[in-house]
């Protein structure tokens, strides 16, 4: 059957061509003989593989029909035109073959020129200072550099002397080929050569067999090729394709760089970081539909931290791919996609006769929390560590009488390292704690950590980070894992013993661990090291740079908000931004101060009403705000100004039609065309009841994911950011230039 190709012209055709384009498509991919497809060669065509096909009585479809030996054709489809404006476009395209790189490109036919003369490769000279203030030239690049990667050289000639970053943007969209115009961003936002070669597979060396249909077969696979062409597997992802364009680009044009950690087989435990909307759950996502095609009995848990983030996790698998059943449980085969606390839930359920407790000392429930009952399913109450204090502190200092330090003491050093004694709390070492305890503190601190558990174990109940500690040792105890792959979004809010959970839930091995991970998005728990809980990631991580969310002011905003701080990644190295940027261009950020809070919601009522008047679909405004009270007050300050907006939080999903209203917290893994951060005044954020309430050695850490906090928010945004606040701005927000 024939194989149809898509290209990037889809967006650009109109809707109500939709269902005729489709209807075309498939009728070819079944039979391309079929004669009421009137499927014609044209004269005087720059490329002899040029057709055109009749869509419906005015319009047509433009292809290139790509022969290759000994199999049925190709199709690649570049979009529907009106009748004489289909023919002329079949005129003056190409599909080429770029001599340099071997990437298949659609050529305007200007550039069916000879092609220019390449001089012979050169050593990529690595010591140029990228200054991003400058242009190319300044920097000392020639056209020659770009070139040699494969560039058109006139594209790379005009490029040379741009220094403003927004006219580069503009100017990478008139780029031959979509990977051109991206890998010219690289350059100018500091990438070196050596580094692009590498990301976009520059260096592939193509063999030369086969006629040149065959090689511009291959050259149509390229990963950087695939960025603007996509193969059709089935009539469902066609009329996906066809239909929502925009809603299709993440499923069907990988950039190279996530292609490759979508589809490669790694050694070992692999850890993927990259910035707010590099496309992390997009290679995840990629990554266990690859993982289940290679191997459907394989068992893949795909997760991540909470509830809502899994539920949404599984709504956009479906969209990828609506034909891969999703596993019943875990330890079945097939993708099972769960929060980690579910999962953590979900074992104790499954091995609920093995727990040991009570008169076993041998059990998960008595390794982890030492002698106690083996009833663990019902929740901590959620002030039980204040309560602890309040029963067993009285000997604690004033300073460590806070529950947010307990959780992170237990949390980090008693639970992933099995402590059960006050002999062992005394002895293990507090490696990455901000405070230090003496003999003393840590009596103190051990009454009131074994007031807690015997809290627990009268009322049968445990919290989320026992329950996961339980779970590991209950799987590490038993014979066999529960999973072959296990991919991990958000990791970096995860505790140490759900990693420890995560660990004991694959089996060692290829393909076992893939974590996704912004160490700049931390804003739960604790800084974490995976090392030091047997998972090893040395020399296997990578970062993906390239934004596709939003734009590049939005982008520079929002990490204006991280500049100056600085951060550690779960390998324990420090964390850049350094590179991240994004191909497309937007208004600026807007900063509203406001005096009071009356003024802040008439803003606030404005920009929805103007933005909802200009056509925008009135939910994909995010309205974001530090604290629950105030996304409860919001809605109603905006209906007495005849303007609707519902809060979502964990009991509420909201209204459809309205602009959603949430906590920062809650807006983590999600996205908006335009968002209004709301009160981000220097009294809101950073929160310094939270801060300040700390011990001195972990108030850095507080207020560091106070900083993310507001980071996380900033990169809601497609397209437009806005940023109100009453009286002084936070300390945290940067500067507009
Ligand atoms: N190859 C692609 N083509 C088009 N859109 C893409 C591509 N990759 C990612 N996107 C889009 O970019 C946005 C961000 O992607 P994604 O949510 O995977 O990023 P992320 O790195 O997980 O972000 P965050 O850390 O903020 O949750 C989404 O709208 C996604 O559809």
């Amino acid at each position: 059957m024939p194989q149809i190709v898509i290209g990037r012209g889809l967006d650009k055709i109109d809707g109500s061509l939709h269902k005729a384009t489709y209807a075309f498509l498939a009728k070819l991919s079944a039979n391309d003989d079929n004669k009421s497809l009137h499927i014609e060669p044209i004269n005087n065509s720059a490329d002899p593989r040029a057709r055109t096909g009749r869509v419906d009585l005015s319009n047509r479809a433009v292809l290139f029909k790509v022969q290759g030996s000994g199999q049925d054709a190709s199709y690649v489809f570049i979009g529907t035109y009106p009748h004489d404006e289909a023919i002329k476009i079949a005129q003056t395209q190409r599909m080429a073959v770029n001599p340099r790189n071997g990437i298949a490109e659609l050529l305007p036919v200007e550039n069916a020129a000879p092609a220019p003369v390449y001089s012979a490769p050169v050593a990529v000279s690595e010591n140029r200072t990228p200054s991003i203030e400058q242009s190319l030239r300044r920097r000392e690049f020639t056209a020659e550099d770009l070139t040699e990667l494969g560039l058109d050289l006139e594209f790379a000639t005009g490029a040379l002397d741009i220094n403003d970053p927004d006219a580069l943007l503009e100017y990478a969209e008139t780029a031959p080929a979509t990977w051109q115009g991206t890998a010219l961003v690289d350059i100018f936002t500091g990438t070196s050569l050596a580094d692009v070669k590498e990301k976009y597979a520059l260096d592939t060396v193509e063999s030369d067999d086969g006629t040149e249909d065959d090689k511009l077969l291959r050259a149509l696979r390229h990963p950087a090729a695939r960025m603007e062409f996509a193969f059709i597997e089935d009539n469902d992802e066609l009329r996906e394709a066809i239909e929502r364009p925009d809603f299709a680009a993440w499923r069907i044009f990988l950039h190279p760089e996530q292609r490759a950690y979508a589809f490669k087989d790694i050694n070992g435990p692999f850890r993927l970081t990259g910035g707010a909307g590099t496309g992390k759950t997009v290679v995840l996502l990629h990554r266990a539909r690859e993982l289940h095609r290679k191997n459907p009995t394989a068992r893949i848990v795909l997760t991540t931290y909470g509830a809502t983030l899994a539920e949404s996790l599984r709504a956009q698998f479906r969209q990828l791919d609506s034909t891969v059943t999703l596993a019943a449980d875990m330890g079945k085969p097939g993708v099972y996609i769960a929060g980690v606390d579910a999962i953590a839930s979900r074992v104790l359920h499954k091995y609920e006769g093995q727990l040991g407790g009570g008169a076993d000392v041998n059990g998960a429930v008595a390794t982890v929390l030492g002698p106690r009952t083996a009833q663990v399913f019902k929740n901590q109450g959620f002030d039980a560590w204040k309560q602890a204090i309040g029963a067993y502190g009285a000997d604690l200092p004033n300073e460590l009488k806070v529950d947010s330090f307990f959780e992170a003491e237990y949390s980090l050093v008693v639970l992933p390292n099995s402590v059960t004694t006050r002999e062992e709390y005394l002895r293990v070492k507090r490696s990455g704690r901000g405070v230090s305890l003496n003999r003393s503190k840590r009596n103190a601190v051990w009454d009131v950590i074994a007031g807690y558990r015997a809290s627990g174990a009268a009322s049968g109940s445990t919290d989320f980070d026992e329950k996961a500690a339980i779970a590991a040792a209950v799987l590490r105890d038993g014979s066999s894992a529960l999973a072959d792959h296990v991919l991990v979004d958000e990791s970096q809010d995860l505790s140490p013993s759900r990693f420890q959970l995560l660990r004991a839930l694959a089996s060692e091995g290829k393909n076992d661990l893939f974590f996704a991970e912004d160490t700049h998005q931390r804003i739960y728990g604790q800084r974490v090291v995976l090392g030091r809980y047997g998972i090893n990631i040395v020399g296997r991580s990578r970062r993906l740079t390239l934004n596709y969310r939003t734009t590049e002011q939005n982008l520079h905003y929002a990490l204006g908000i991280l500049s100056g701080a600085e951060f550690t990644d779960l390998g324990d190295l420090p964390e850049t931004s350094e590179g991240y940027r994004s191909a497309r261009s937007g208004p600026k950020p807007q900063q509203i101060s406001v005096s009071n809070l009356t003024e802040q919601y008439d803003v606030v009522a404005k920009l929805v009403n103007s933005w909802t008047a200009a056509g925008t679909d009135a939910e994909s405004i995010g309205l974001l705000v530090p604290t629950k009270k105030e996304g409860q007050a919001l809605p109603r300050a905006l209906g007495e100004r005849e303007t609707s907006a519902t809060f979502v939080d964990r009991n509420s999903s909201g209204a459809k039609g309205t602009p959603q209203v949430m906590t920062m917290h809650r807006a983590k893994g999600m996205e908006f065309a335009k968002v209004v951060l709301v009160g981000v005044g220097e009294n809101s954020i950073p929160r310094s009841y939270v801060v300040d309430s700390l011990p001195e050695g972990e108030r850095d850490d507080a207020l560091q994911r106070e900083r993310s906090l507001l980071y996380v928010a900033a990169t809601r945004a497609r397209d437009n950011l806005v940023v109100v606040w009453t009286g002084k701005p936070s300390a945290l927000l940067p500067e507009i230039g």
